[in-house]
């Protein structure tokens, strides 16, 4: 165990301090391409901007055959797109690696950091099992960052797709002050948990509560009656905004892979929004728009958080007592919950203009 005084000290000789606080940068949508894939990477300039997160995947769905390539030509966007990656772009740079027990991990980290560590905010560490795997990474980031002579700590985001990763969540979350977020896996640990969905993420129809037969005769009991469908993520990724609140990090849904039903990717991101993640993977450029879109507060919530806010500094600022506002209770919880959106709408509008429009419209109107 480390003391408590050693957490924030580096773990090599010359490497940057660890993070004290994690910032809260706009990553709605963390959009995943193939760097091996010469018609996606060529997309990437263009994506600067207008995307939160641009995140060159080295993992699954890469072939075999183009691990190398992958790596290099993240190498070539990170070091050659103007824009991209670093504590003041708009879009930030993410890679998520090999699983650490392949044969490429550590090729991936010890190729990427001396090349683009002073772009790369972000490395996703896939199938993360424990606080050991975050230790493996924490130093050697660390010894590879002194070398490269880099003067910001690189942070750290961990992927939750088995169970023992999902039974191990705080640890994984307070193993490193580097730890930026966790996402959900949903392929990898539905098929480790032994689920039987073959699909990447969202509902399944066969998950469901029926609505009670109207009496308990057969005919009652065949007859049509309302089924409502539930979340099969529910359990996880509310697990997950507890641990990552509790240690101040950042949790996200992950993939949503039915491309097409841009419905259904709406719903499922949604249920992440309300529960508490700060954003989503994109896996197609469609996917882009949803999540910046469920990722952003609405215009109306952000209006009425204003109007609570008002009305609870009109009653002398500092929080207590109750007002009523179109016939509910609002009081210093709920005065809390409208900050959230408050903060949140404020922090996207500062580098999202088109935002930032519609909320000053709202607060006008
Ligand atoms: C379970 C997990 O691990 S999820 C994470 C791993 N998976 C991924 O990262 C998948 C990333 N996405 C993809 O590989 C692709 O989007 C696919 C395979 C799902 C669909 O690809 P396509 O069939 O080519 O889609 P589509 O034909 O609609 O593409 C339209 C254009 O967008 C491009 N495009 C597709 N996906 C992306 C992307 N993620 N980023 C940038 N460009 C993209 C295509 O190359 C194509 O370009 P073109 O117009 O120049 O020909
Ligand atoms: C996201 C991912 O890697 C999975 O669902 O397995
Ligand atoms: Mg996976």
């Amino acid at each position: 165990m480390r003391s408590a005084k050693d957490f924030f000290r580096p773990l090599a000789v010359g490497a940057p301090t660890p993070p004290t606080e994690i910032p809260a940068r706009p990553s709605r949508a963390i959009h995943f391409f193939d760097p091996s894939n010469p018609k996606m990477a060529a997309k990437v300039p263009d994506m600067v901007g207008s995307v939160d997160v641009l995140l060159g995947n080295l993992e699954d769905a890469v072939k075999a055959d183009n691990k190398v390539a992958a790596r290099e030509g993240l190498v070539e966007i990170g070091q050659n797109t103007e824009g991209l990656g670093g504590p003041e772009a708009q879009t930030q740079l993410w890679t998520r690696i090999n699983a650490l027990d392949s044969p490429w991990a550590l090729d991936d980290l010890t190729t990427l950091i001396p090349a683009i560590g002073h772009t790369l905010d972000v490395v996703m560490v896939p199938k993360v099992q424990g606080a050991e795997d975050i230790h493996y990474v924490d130093r050697l980031l660390a010894q590879l960052e002194a070398k490269a002579g880099l003067d910001r700590p690189i942070l750290v985001h961990a992927i939750l797709e088995t169970a023992r990763g999902v039974a191990n969540i705080e640890e994984i979350c307070g193993a490193s002050p580097r730890m930026q977020g966790l996402s959900l896996g949903p392929a990898d640990l539905a098929a480790d948990r032994r689920m039987k969905t073959t699909r990447v993420g969202g509902g399944h129809p066969g998950y469901l509560v029926r609505q009670d037969p109207a009496s308990s005769s057969e005919a009652d009991i065949n007859a049509s009656r309302s089924v409502f469908q539930q979340d099969l993520w529910h359990y996880t990724i509310a697990r997950m905004v507890d641990a990552c609140a509790m240690h101040g990090i950042y949790p996200y849904y992950g993939p949503f892979g039915d491309i097409a039903d841009v419905v259904a990717c709406e719903d499922q991101f949604r249920n992440a929004f309300l529960l508490g993640c700060v954003g989503t993977w994109s896996l197609h450029p469609k996917q882009i728009a949803i999540a910046k879109k469920v990722f952003s507060p609405s215009v109306e919530d952000v209006a009425h958080a204003r109007r609570v806010v008002a009305a609870m500094s009109a009653l002398g600022g500092d929080g207590t007592g109750a007002v009523m506002l179109d016939g509910k209770m609002e009081d210093d919880a709920s005065l809390k919950q409208c900050l959230v959106m408050v903060e949140l709408a404020e922090r996207l509008a500062a580098t999202d203009p088109e935002l930032a429009e519609l909320y000053a419209a709202a607060e006008e109107g």
